[in-house]
């Protein structure tokens, strides 16, 4: 896909410590308004790309354009970026006031400018009661939103965000995640944001770009990356839990594997394999049928129950089958228990395939 006027381009980036490759020739482009979220386990370099745009680290080689200008060299505080850090960063000794407008002095941005920015900053991150408070006197989730006021005074193109999240805890960051959404809704900027939070990916993003070694593993919308993931480490990668993985062999309508036959059913195939290739099918857990289901699937079976984990909203059940340990989500209120029997239904068409060797989707 080529974005008109994008927003940020990245073109052909490296970087490397040392011997240590940790970006290889990346490519991104990131539209006008977009919020892209960069997505990956530990050390997969989120973090130095979002640095890299930022200018708080050099490119070994490879561009970095902002708005239509190569900001490669330019000094960080002249890209029109704003940033947000894990850990706030904020001065402990200013009042939240302090913090909002010490930049903006700096910058000598005439007085009533800076009291407007601060005013709308307030308001749209309701910090107002906080404004004369030291950063040592708020929660952290009150602390973050501080710290998202100063890159929102500062009046920027593109906001980057590296785990603004990841010090609060499960409730806060919920909370924190919805009110980042309204907040890009209302502001419309284009938005860059490190995380290695599936759920934080997939509720904010308009594209994720999951990494991999330095590199972009796939690029699109939540619902490609979860319906069609491209190769095996994004199916493996996204969903919780994830995929249950069988080995087989493409066998006319059917892929066998260890002890059944699934029919392939009207499976969207890219081009479809020769016979005997062999293949891995990726089923999500809740797309195996049970109960009232049933009806719609194209293939049932049996399966005996080896464990259950009631999780309040849904029941994980596990299963042998295949010669795997079978993930299957049933509802809330499911009445399961080891060893029970249970008729189950496989739709091959919300399925996903791969090559054995290549990992790529088929
Ligand atoms: N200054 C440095 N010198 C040498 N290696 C580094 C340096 N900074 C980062 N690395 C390495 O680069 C790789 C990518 O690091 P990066 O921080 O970008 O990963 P990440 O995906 O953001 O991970 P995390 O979620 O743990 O922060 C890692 O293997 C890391 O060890």
């Amino acid at each position: 896909m080529t974005i008109q006027n994008p927003s940020v381009s990245i073109k052909h980036l490296d970087l490397a410590f040392g011997a240590v490759k940790v970006l290889q020739n990346l490519n991104l482009e990131i539209a006008d308004g977009e919020f892209l979220v960069l997505l990956g386990s530990s050390g997969c370099g989120k973090s130095t790309l979002l640095n890299v745009i930022a200018g708080l680290l050099e490119p070994t080689d490879g561009q970095i354009w902002i708005k239509g200008e190569n900001v490669t060299w330019a000094e960080p505080s002249e890209r029109g970026i704003g940033m947000v850090f894990q850990s706030y960063a904020l001065y402990p000794q200013m009042t939240v006031e302090g913090n909002l407008t010490f930049g903006l002095k700096n910058a000598k941005v005439p007085k009533d400018e800076i009291a407007r920015r601060v005013a709308r900053a307030a308001e749209i991150l309701q910090i107002e009661p906080l404004l004369k408070r030291k950063p040592g006197a708020l929660s952290g989730g009150q602390r973050q939103r501080v710290a998202i006021g100063r890159a929102l005074v500062r009046d920027v193109e593109v906001f980057l965000f590296d785990e603004p999240l990841s010090n609060l805890d499960a409730k806060l960051r919920a909370d924190l995640r919805v009110e980042l959404k309204r907040l890009h809704n209302n502001l419309k900027n284009t938005m860059i944001y490190v995380t290695h939070d599936q759920v934080e990916a997939m509720t904010l993003a308009d594209r994720i770009a999951i990494m991999k070694g330095g590199k972009i593993m796939q690029l699109g919308t939540p619902a490609e990356i979860y319906g069609k993931p491209q190769n095996l480490y994004v199916a493996d990668f996204i969903g919780s839990p994830s995929m249950t993985f069988f080995k087989g062999t493409l066998k006319g309508d059917v892929i066998a594997i260890p002890g059944h036959d699934l029919p392939l059913g009207n499976y969207d195939f890219k081009e479809r394999p020769a016979d005997g290739t062999p293949a891995i099918i990726g089923i999500r857990p809740e797309h195996v049928m049970t109960g009232d289901n049933l009806r719609s699937a194209p293939c049932t079976t049996e399966v005996t129950v080896d464990l259950v984990e009631p999780m309040g909203s849904d029941t994980l059940v596990y299963c042998e089958f295949g010669g795997e340990t079978f993930r299957i989500r049933m509802d809330g209120q499911a009445q399961v228990t080891p060893g029970d029997r249970l008729t189950i239904g496989i739709d091959p068409a919300a399925a996903s395939l791969f090559d054995t060797e290549s990992e790529v989707r088929l």
